[in-house]
């Protein structure tokens, strides 16, 4: 198909995405269980402004609203989490129906507006009474956990979806929630136990993917990463030996680990006494063959060494230039260079970009419409970026924005608005901001370009 960016390939998804806890609210309706964000966001100090989902987009009751906008955009996929607290409100044991039940009409609704669902398993939100027993992820036996959860969901929903994530970046919310202290459930400098977390979070995975070709037909298995190619700040060997163990730690611990079944070696001898008990077997049951795998991509990383984040020690240089609300550089290169990265180390079978966008202090302005031309700058520069690296043949079928509508950025909170959709969070009003017009004419299947 051809369209304003270029030629892509026939049949590449024009997508959206989100999160459960970012969106939903209605943490208290449908049975749902407590989560480690429902503790996290009303922990005094952890979140911006004190801000919470409680409420967040209110799309357990606007969902049908909300699928109308997908189609207005003319997606023709719609990537979202399932809260596994909804389906197993203690993590395990009885099943709520109401929490399959909100996920079942969703899942119409998106067939009827024809949108493809693409479903994230695990985005996050641990189940509090995980967190509470064995601390969550850091005990083993989480993995049977994680995998009666998949069954129940991919038995209930695997006639109807085909393309299941077992995990959304589980660097990020292992090293945030065990490491940084910025996410759930907020530890600080653990890397050991991020480690450990990490370890069980590929076991989980691995045997999720198993469960998930058991119970769907002709399902398509992935798992999403924040993978981000490493450029050292100088020539300085100091700085090209962080961009080094930076690149082993954000990226080929995950990839040599899920797509080729061993920690790097170089990573594993920094990370010494803090590796995670391995045992026989394990190795090999993380590393299943994957359908595909999802890329979330923003930035590019530009590394120095640093005396902080022991044993990696590195920190980021924020190079001049547009910067977004997060802080992050706009470098619309980055996903032409993770994708090449990706491709010619590795060689998945198929890639999805998961996630890219911008975030932005978004306004309406007087005439009633948002003009965001920064965002529509973004999209335009990392399309055409991303059409290159297809025409170079990397195997890229399809591409969700982050996000749908502006909705809970974490410890962050509100501030941060990176969608398509504007929604003013105290009345819920949604409107579509001019990146949402750009967008819908470059999913728009008839547009001829001549
Ligand atoms: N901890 N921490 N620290 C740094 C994290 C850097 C990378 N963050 C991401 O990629 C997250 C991804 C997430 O899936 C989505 O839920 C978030 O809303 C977006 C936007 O932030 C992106």
């Amino acid at each position: 198909m051809k369209n304003a960016i270029g030629e892509f390939p026939e049949g590449f998804l024009w997508g959206a995405a989100t999160a459960a806890y970012q969106i939903e609210g209605a943490v208290t309706e449908g049975g749902r269980g407590k989560n480690i964000w429902d503790t996290f966001t009303h922990t005094p100090g952890a979140i911006k402004n004190g801000e919470n989902g409680d409420i967040a987009c209110d799309h357990y009751h606007r969902w049908r609203e909300d699928i109308a906008l997908m189609q207005q955009l003319n997606l023709d996929a719609y990537r979202f989490s399932i809260a596994w607290s909804r389906i197993l409100p203690q993590g395990r044991g009885t099943v709520n129906q109401a929490g399959l039940d909100f996920y079942s009409r969703l899942i119409d609704g998106l067939l009827e507006a024809g949108i493809q669902p693409f479903v994230t398993l695990y985005h996050w939100d641990l189940p509090q009474a995980l967190q509470d027993e064995g601390k969550g992820w850091l005990r083993r036996g989480i993995v049977e956990d994680f995998v009666q959860y998949t069954d129940v969901v991919t038995r209930a929903f695997g006639d109807r979806v085909k393309h299941w994530t077992t995990f959304n970046e589980p660097g990020v919310f292992t090293w945030g929630g065990y490491v940084l202290g910025e996410d759930a459930p907020g530890w600080r400098m653990q890397p050991g136990a991020a480690l450990t977390a990490l370890h069980h979070v590929f076991l989980a995975h691995g045997a999720s993917a198993q469960v998930i070709r058991e119970n769907v037909p002709q399902s398509q298995v992935g798992i999403v990463l924040d993978i981000n190619v490493a450029e050292p700040a100088s020539e300085a060997p100091e700085d090209v030996a962080a961009a080094l163990r930076f690149d082993g730690m954000q990226n080929r611990w995950f990839l040599d680990a899920l797509l080729r079944g061993e920690y790097p070696a170089d990573m594993v001898a920094l990370f010494g006494e803090q590796m995670p008990r391995i045992e026989t077997g394990d190795m090999q049951r993380m590393a299943v063959p994957l359908d595909y795998l999802g890329i979330n991509i923003y930035r590019r990383s530009v590394i120095a060494h640093g005396d902080e984040l022991v044993p990696v020690n590195y920190c980021r240089v924020l190079p001049p230039g547009e910067h977004t609300l997060m802080g992050w550089e706009v470098y619309p290169k980055c996903i032409y260079d993770i994708l090449k990265y990706v491709n010619e180390r590795y060689g998945p079978p198929k890639i999805y970009i998961t996630e890219n966008g911008i975030a932005l202090p978004d306004e309406v302005s007087p005439d009633g419409h948002v003009h965001d031309e920064r965002r529509i700058a973004y999209l335009r520069d990392h399309l055409t970026y991303l059409q290159r690296a297809i025409a170079e043949g990397v195997p890229v079928r399809g591409y969700f924005v982050w996000t749908l509508m502006d909705n809970f950025e974490w410890a962050l909170g509100f501030e941060p608005r990176f969608g398509l959709i504007y929604v003013d969070h105290q009345t819920q009003q949604r409107i579509m901001k001019d990146s949402g017009y750009f967008y819908a004419d470059i999913a728009k299947k008839e547009t001829a370009v001549k």
